[in-house]
């Protein structure tokens, strides 16, 4: 009998490049942001990406970061890519479950990732750590007692030929 293969993927890998991977589906042209949860017992439950909502077309609603009118920006109008995949889960409860997500939670997806019991958030990025939003993250986190840390990066690159 043959041994088994060794250069598997980690359940981190798994997970992460799972999240990653969803974030290519947005068409936010400055971030993309993926997100998975998984159980417990690393089942996948659910994944996400930053969006427009259902029968908002991504042809004709703005995508610009600026602008003297919000209403011609993105940010009152995109879904968060952890509130899509929390709104995405059908099979009942989130309870003890793990969120792998592309960038640390804003303060609004923080309140959804605790109210939906989620326990444990792993994010590769942090580049808006010191903003009023993260910060809030970050301390409802504590309070909630939901855990979070950052993904540690391995020297993997993925190619995936389609
Ligand atoms: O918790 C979060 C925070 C942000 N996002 C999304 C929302 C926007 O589409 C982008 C951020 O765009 P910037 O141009 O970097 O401001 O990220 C999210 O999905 N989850
Ligand atoms: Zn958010």
């Amino acid at each position: 009998m043959g041994n088994k293969r060794s250069d598997y993927i980690s359940w981190d890998e798994y997970f992460m490049g799972v999240a990653k991977l969803s974030g290519m589906r947005s068409k936010d042209p400055s971030t993309q942001v993926g997100c998975c949860i998984v159980s417990q017992d690393n089942k996948i439950l659910s994944m996400g990406y930053n969006g427009l909502p259902r029968g908002c077309s991504d042809d004709t609603f703005p995508w610009s970061r600026e602008g003297e009118d919000p209403l011609e920006t993105k940010y009152v109008y995109t879904v968060h890519s952890e509130l899509n995949a929390i709104l995405n889960y059908r099979g009942g409860s989130l309870e003890g479950a793990k969120l792998y997500v592309s960038l640390f939670p804003c303060n609004e997806c923080a309140k959804a990732i605790i109210q939906s019991g989620i326990k444990e958030v792993i994010y590769a990025e942090n580049k808006y750590e010191d903003t009023p939003a993260v910060q809030a993250s970050m301390r409802m986190f504590n309070a909630a007692g939901v855990s979070y840390h950052p993904y540690q990066a391995t020297e993997r690159e993925i190619c995936i030929r389609l």
